[in-house]
């Protein structure tokens, strides 16, 4: 049997950098990552392939809804790899789940399917709630607080921002263990314990946020740092809380041979951070936004004005 861990939390709640820092363990080396994201282009996958030797497989699409079956035929596909020795012996599997999945329909189809049942054992749900926007994430959205009444395991990301929201998680489940870790240092043998799994659990159906879109930008030319600052700061005045999350790969124009890597929670932008390398051939800068009822073309159209200013000033200094 194959343990299969859930580590689920809303947009920008730092799954990644958990799962990240537990790969580079050399004990937990030999695990499977399976990372869904909602949005077209799979950053997760680049960043968390970019930084890891480990064995990542990704999907698009919202795991728990869209591709549902997609799950049980990669956990199959999976094992069917492994056992023909054309991926490494991975002794378990951590699934990623998207921040706007609810993971209800994703332990259902783990705990029904018979071929899955007979290889694969579900170990438990992780959910990690951010310090800092977990109280209104919770208040707002579905999918939060689905995550955290279905968690097993509470993880409190972000300490160092913020007290642990512990009255509006306690709300939701007052039972799970909870602890807290900055920057994904937590213990994965107490992430990863088996939890008692009851029987069934009501309603499987998903609960979604009604009206979130993600938007993609892709472009050729690397991007000025003083142009990429001002767009992230004029988006933000625009779109304020409608901005839910943004990440991205992004060539400056300062150092194009480094991808930086953005991430933007609400108001929050945090510091750049930057790979060491580039994930592929492609160098292109990709973003991804998700958002309420952010036009589709502002972003794009935003950024283009504000590189044509910072070009033109920049001509007008000679
Ligand atoms: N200050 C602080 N920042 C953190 C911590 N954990 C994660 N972050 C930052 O939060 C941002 C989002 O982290 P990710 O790990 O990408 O979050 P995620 O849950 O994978 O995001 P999605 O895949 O979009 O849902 C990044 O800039 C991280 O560096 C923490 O404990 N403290």
């Amino acid at each position: 049997m194959i343990p299969v861990s859930i580590v689920t939390g809303f947009l920008g709640a730092g799954k990644s950098t958990l799962l990240r820092r537990i790969l580079r363990d050399p004990a937990w080396a030999d695990s499977a990552l399976i990372v869904n994201e909602f949005g077209e282009i799979p950053l997760d996958h680049d960043l968390i392939a970019a930084s890891e030797e480990s064995f990542v497989s990704a999907s698009t699409g919202c795991l728990c809804c869209v591709v549902r079956d997609d799950l049980s035929k990669t956990l199959l596909d999976l094992l069917r790899r492994r056992e023909a020795g054309e991926v490494p012996r991975y002794a378990r599997v951590l699934v990623e789940t998207s921040g706007l999945a609810d993971p209800a329909p994703i332990l259902h189809a783990l705990m029904t399917d018979a071929a899955l049942g007979a290889t694969h054992a579900l170990q438990g749900v992780v959910t990690l709630v951010d310090a800092l926007h977990g109280a209104a994430t919770l208040a707002r959205h579905p999918e939060a607080q689905r995550q955290v009444m279905l968690a097993d395991r509470i993880l409190v990301t972000k300490p160092d921002l913020a007290p642990a929201p512990e009255a509006a998680i306690r709300a939701l489940n007052p039972a799970a263990p909870l602890r807290a870790a900055a920057h994904g240092a937590a213990e994965p043998g107490w992430l990863f314990a088996p939890a008692p799994r009851p029987a069934e659990l009501p309603d499987w159906a998903a609960h979604h946020t009604v009206g979130l879109a993600s938007i993609v930008i892709e472009r050729e030319a690397p991007v000025p740092a003083l142009a990429l600052t001002l767009w992230m700061q004029g988006l933000a005045e625009h779109a304020g809380a409608r901005l839910l999350r943004l990440k991205g790969l992004v060539a400056l124009a300062e150092q194009p041979d480094r991808p930086a890597v953005l991430h933007a929670i609400q108001h929050m932008v945090h510091p750049l951070e930057w790979l060491e390398r580039w994930p592929g051939e492609d160098r292109r800068s990709r973003i991804v936004l998700i958002g309420e009822g952010i036009p589709r073309h502002f972003p794009a159209r935003l950024l283009a004005a504000i590189e044509a200013e910072v070009a033109a000033e920049a001509a007008r200094r000679g």
